[in-house]
């Protein structure tokens, strides 16, 4: 039986970077299969796992779990629904799809649940790492590996406790050709069908294009194909550009149809590539009935397009040329929602932007300050080059030299055959943002300091220094100065990188937490009618201290829409019941407000929610999601208040 679709084998010396092209996905020769797996249990066997040892059987916790989801949340929410009806097209076949991060850890699955059982037995389940160095040749952790869609059946698992397996998966891309993903749907190896393989690969590439057209929002998108008919179809090449009608990127059938690789088309432009200037497609738009676009590629073939114009503050089409003109106000623009504080920052920010000043954000956490750096990248003039983020909290220390600065072949033990060109180079042309800078290592400064002196970047264990042109963004929530009395941070590097420093202000202290919400709403409807929030609800976001900011605010913001439903109005009942005692709490501390008027609003809920189940308490507890105990605990003192 054939194993695994392995598009570049043969090809040494593929680019790590590059995302393979649709008619690349094909079932490759039964030898370069071979190769595959071998090299996989090669590695298998390199990173010391016994082939008879059981499944590493220690998932993440709960709360691990939902910040793995919290923090794939792009992906989760696009993937969600591709993966409901893949797993409807293979029901009943005793088998499950996946998804996993970009490190292989499953982050959701649905299944048969006969399967599930059997799958569980195996730590085939949300929370649990999947990648070659946990469990081995396996479709997920081999795809990871080789960047490609992968099949691994039976015997070709290297645990032998997942030999009852077969397993089909697919790397998702996004937008930069960057994994962020897998999609996998594994079974009982009876149940192997040859059909899965592509059906899994078709659903990746829907996950994919949907992220595409989620992460370009301020942008003009066309869709593209030779055959008029694709155009709407999985098919169908995607392309974004900036207002300006600089190339920003391309889903993988369009780089397919393009013909060059992402690097390539970052020095290209809506008209070097359609021979279509931006004034021209606002020309065609502002016409009664636009039809599709009839365009020439810069590689003299044919296609047909259809313009999708998604521009700041969704202006009129008469008003499309000057928001084209205009592009670099665009998204800093989004961020100024009514706080003095703010829009003052990004004033400040709009001087400098191009000017190669170094910029450092500051502010608490999830106060917005990645969120800042993107804008910036966004509204530059580099915007068609990468955005690189490095955390410097997130990476071990023994790792961040290597992460940042690169290594050559063979540079230390475990490191990947072909060497890697580290962030920094991979930011060139681009924006590089060091998040929490105060966190990289002392012996990590001098040589960050170094590069940005020399403007050249040699790799561990190179010898020619690589030039690189970035733009430096950081972001620290520490108190760089403090730490610089400390000797923990280098004066040096600090005086480098605060051309202009920044602070974002802690969400209880901006004066426009209103339309915060009101964008984070729109943001959450995704085009249906946003929610509202009630005035109650609004009384206690008013009144917490969100000591998580915007993050806090969005995730509560969720929840609550889930609670309230589509297009509803937030009401406290349906805000988490851990946040309404954080409220009371809050106010018991500050003394700012009444508690008696939040428990009065808590209260109100409940009754309202006993009213509405006939004085059933635990319906009434269930339908606010907080406990029966807690019911009774908050309604019977306040019953009592009167005659006490
Ligand atoms: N002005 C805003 N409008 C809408 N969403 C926002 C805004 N600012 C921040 N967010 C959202 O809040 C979350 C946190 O933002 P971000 O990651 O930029 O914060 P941060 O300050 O970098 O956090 P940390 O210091 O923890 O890394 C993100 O989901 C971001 O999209």
């Amino acid at each position: 039986m054939t194993q695994t679709a392995d598009p570049r084998a043969g090809k040494p010396g593929t680019d790590a970077s590059r995302v393979p092209a649709p008619q690349e996905c094909a079932v490759p020769e039964p030898a370069a299969i071979g190769r595959i797996i071998e090299q996989s249990w090669q590695r298998s066997a390199a990173y010391g796992l016994d082939a008879h040892s059981l499944p590493d059987f220690s998932p993440l916790g709960r709360a691990e779990l939902a910040l793995l989801v919290e923090r794939n949340r792009l992906l989760y929410r696009h993937a969600l629904p591709v993966m409901e009806t893949l797993h409807e097209q293979i029901a009943g076949t005793h088998s499950m799809v996946v998804l996993t991060d970009a490190g292989g850890t499953i982050v959701h699955s649905v299944g048969d649940d006969d399967f599930l059982r059997k799958a569980d037995r195996v730590a085939l389940r949300p929370g649990a790492g999947w990648s070659e160095q946990c469990k081995g040749t396996n479709a997920i952790g081999t795809a990871i590996a080789e960047r490609v869609p992968s099949l691994v059946h039976a015997g070709q698992h290297y645990l032998r406790a997942n030999h009852f397996l077969t397993c089909s998966a697919a790397p998702i891309f996004d937008h930069e050709g960057k994994v962020v993903g897998v999609l996998d749907v594994s079974g009982e190896q009876h149940s192997y069908h040859r059909h899965t393989m592509a059906l899994v690969r078709m659903s990746a590439q829907m996950i994919e294009n949907q992220l595409f057209s989620a992460v370009f929002q301020d942008a003009i998108t066309l869709h593209f194909h030779s055959r008029p008919e694709f155009i709407g179809t999985l098919m169908e090449g995607i392309a974004s550009f900036t207002p300006g009608g600089r190339f920003l990127s391309a889903n993988r059938n369009g780089l397919f149809q393009l013909g060059l690789p992402l690097a390539a088309l970052r020095a290209h432009s809506l008209p070097s590539l359609f021979g279509l200037p931006v004034s021209a497609l606002m020309d065609h738009y502002r016409s009664a009935a636009p039809g599709l676009l009839d365009l020439c590629l810069h590689s003299g073939v044919r296609v047909y397009a259809r313009a999708e114009l998604r521009l700041a503050n969704r202006l009129s089409p008469a008003e499309l040329p000057a928001a084209a003109a205009a592009p670099r106000m665009a998204s800093l623009r989004a961020l100024d929602t009514g706080d003095a504080q703010v829009a003052g920052l990004l004033a400040k920010v709009e001087k400098v932007i191009g000017r190669d000043i170094p910029v450092m954000i500051t502010g608490e956490t999830g106060t917005g300050k990645e969120l800042l750096a993107r804008a910036i990248h966004q509204d530059s003039p580099r915007a068609g080059g990468p955005f690189v983020a490095v955390n410097c909290a997130a990476i071990p220390e023994s790792l961040i030299e290597s992460e940042l600065f690169g290594y050559e072949d063979g540079a230390f033990t475990g490191a990947r055959k072909k060497g890697s060109a580290g962030k920094i180079v991979q930011a060139h042309g681009g924006t590089l943002f060091l998040d929490e800078i105060g966190d990289m290592p002392l012996a990590m400064q001098a040589r960050l300091l170094r590069v940005l002196q020399e403007r050249t970047v040699t790799p561990l264990g190179g010898r020619a220094a690589i030039p690189v042109d970035v733009a430096l963004v950081c972001a620290t929530h520490r108190n760089l100065r403090d730490m610089i009395a400390a000797r923990a941070f280098r004066e040096d590097l600090y005086y480098r990188l605060n051309g202009l420093v920044v602070k974002l202000p802690a969400l209880r202290d901006r004066r426009d937490l209103a339309q915060v919400i009101d964008r984070l709403l729109m943001l959450e409807s995704a085009g249906s009618r946003p929610a509202r929030v009630s005035e109650e609800a609004m009384a206690l976001f008013r009144r917490h201290a969100w000591p998580g900011n915007i993050r806090q605010l969005a995730s509560l913001l969720r929840t609550a829409l889930l609670m309230a439903g589509e297009g509803g109005e937030i009401r406290p009942e349906h805000l988490p019941e851990d946040f309404l005692e954080d409220v009371t709490a809050d106010t018991a501390q500050t003394g700012h407000a009444q508690p008696a008027g939040l428990q009065q609003i808590a209260l109100s809920a409940m009754e309202q929610a006993l009213r509405e189940h006939g004085g059933n308490v635990s319906a009434a507890a269930r339908a606010l999601g907080i406990s029966r105990n807690t019911m009774y605990r908050r309604l019977r003192p306040a019953q009592r208040t009167p005659r006490q």
